[in-house]
């Protein structure tokens, strides 16, 4: 079991180093914090009128839902736990409804709250849970992962998986906050801090190419939590989704953008039964998504292959196995950005010039898998 390094810090006793805060806009703005040392921050983001407050965290971090739990019920909050499992075995309906059983069961009302403590599964399980109970009430991230905190914790996308297909039940419910501390991260295995790159590289391509000279200059740092390049990375990407969720919270347009490379991956993450990180399912679908484009005449060489040398270089895979094709392409079409038969991708006219690729022709389709199978 592992506690992630999150601590209490009082906001009157700010650590060495200040947060950053990037407000998110939107019909009712909220900031995220990225720093050390958040968790005094968590009880002014929940509000003086909140009463009960259910936290949701995974198995792996029991001892820091306790933490939080005890932090909370020390100012003064009726703080509850939901352990919930491991990864994208969160994501289920079954487990939603052991939150709601939870939330019944200590009678949360409409001004109570949720709190996701966890990886991009738990965020996405414990927004879920709290836009559905009493049809919305107040949640508050703090993610413990490099994904959640550049990517599922902000925007207010929650979710669950069903047996068809990844996320395909959810609503858009923005949080009311998101604390990123960074020291959470010292205790996160290697292979989802660079699972966490491929959402931070997919926010280089499709609007800022400064994300990329900084991973191309040192992407070994990406393996040290603790190195700094780590928290200008954070705060980029997070300004990233920042600036499209505010413009378009429900996806009506340029929200797409933040799907780059998810058509193919998602279909990945199905077909190998969500036991494959999200992050290493997206690398892949990023560098078909960049084929498909060069196919298309749309996007130059030299792009295509800044996609294999980026994502190569921090670890994070590029090919996948040749003969899976019927069924990945089965599984693209449960995609949310199809309409009716028509698949839809996001796709780059060049770096940060994202658009989209409507109805390919089959034969593309299958030429730009041909170039990234195995
Ligand atoms: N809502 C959105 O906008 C959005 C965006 C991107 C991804 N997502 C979703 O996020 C999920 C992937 O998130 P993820 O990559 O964080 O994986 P994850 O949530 O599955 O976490 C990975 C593993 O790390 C453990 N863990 C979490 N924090 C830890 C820590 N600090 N120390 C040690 N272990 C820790 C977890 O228990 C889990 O076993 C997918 O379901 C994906 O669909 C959602
Ligand atoms: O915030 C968004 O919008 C995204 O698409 C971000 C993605 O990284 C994320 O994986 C999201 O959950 C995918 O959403 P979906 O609508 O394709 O299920
Ligand atoms: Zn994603």
């Amino acid at each position: 079991m592992s506690t992630a390094a999150i601590s209490a810090t009082s906001p009157s006793q700010p650590s060495a180093d200040q947060p950053t805060r990037i407000t998110v806009r939107g019909d009712a703005p909220y900031d995220v914090l990225v720093g050390s040392g958040l968790l005094g921050e968590l009880p002014g983001l929940l509000g003086d009128r909140v009463q009960r407050v259910l936290v949701v965290h995974p198995h792996a971090l029991a001892a820091t839902g306790e933490a939080v739990r005890d932090d909370l019920a020390t100012a003064g909050f009726e703080a509850y736990l939901a352990e919930v499992p491991d990864g994208e075995d969160a994501k289920r309906a079954e487990v939603a409804a052991f939150c709601w059983g939870v939330l019944g069961q200590a009678g949360f009302t409409r001004t109570d709250a949720v709190v996701g403590v966890g990886g991009g599964a738990v965020t996405d399980l414990a927004g879920f849970v709290a836009a559905t109970w009493l049809r919305g009430v107040k949640v508050v991230q703090v993610p413990t992962t490099l994904l959640a905190m550049v990517d599922a914790a902000v925007g207010g996308k929650t979710g669950i998986n069903t047996k068809e297909g990844k996320n395909l039940v959810g609503s858009f419910h923005p949080p009311s906050g998101v604390l990123c501390d960074l020291a959470a991260l010292r205790t996160l295995p290697v292979n989802d801090l660079v699972a966490g790159m491929a959402e931070v590289v997919k926010c280089g391509f499709i609007a800022d190419p400064r994300i990329l000279e900084l991973v191309e200059a040192d992407p070994a740092a990406i393996r040290d939590a603790g190195a700094p390049m780590i928290r200008e990375l954070v705060e980029r990407a997070v300004q990233v989704k920042a600036d499209v969720v505010g413009e378009d919270l429900k996806e009506s347009g340029l929200r797409e953008i933040l799907n780059y490379g998810h058509t193919l991956g998602h279909a990945i993450e199905l077909v190998e039964r969500y036991e494959w990180r999200h992050g290493a399912a997206v690398s892949i679908g990023m560098v078909f998504a960049a084929e498909l484009a060069r196919l298309a005449g749309r996007l130059d060489d030299a792009v295509v292959e800044r996609h294999r040398s980026v994502l190569g270089a921090v670890g994070l895979p590029l090919t996948y196995r040749g003969d899976r094709w019927p069924q990945l392409l089965e599984g693209m079409k449960r995609d949310k950005k199809t309409r009716g038969d028509l698949l839809r991708f996001v796709v780059l006219d060049d770096v940060a010039k994202p658009s989209r690729l409507e109805g390919p022709d089959p034969s593309l389709l299958a030429a730009a898998y041909s170039a990234i199978s195995a």
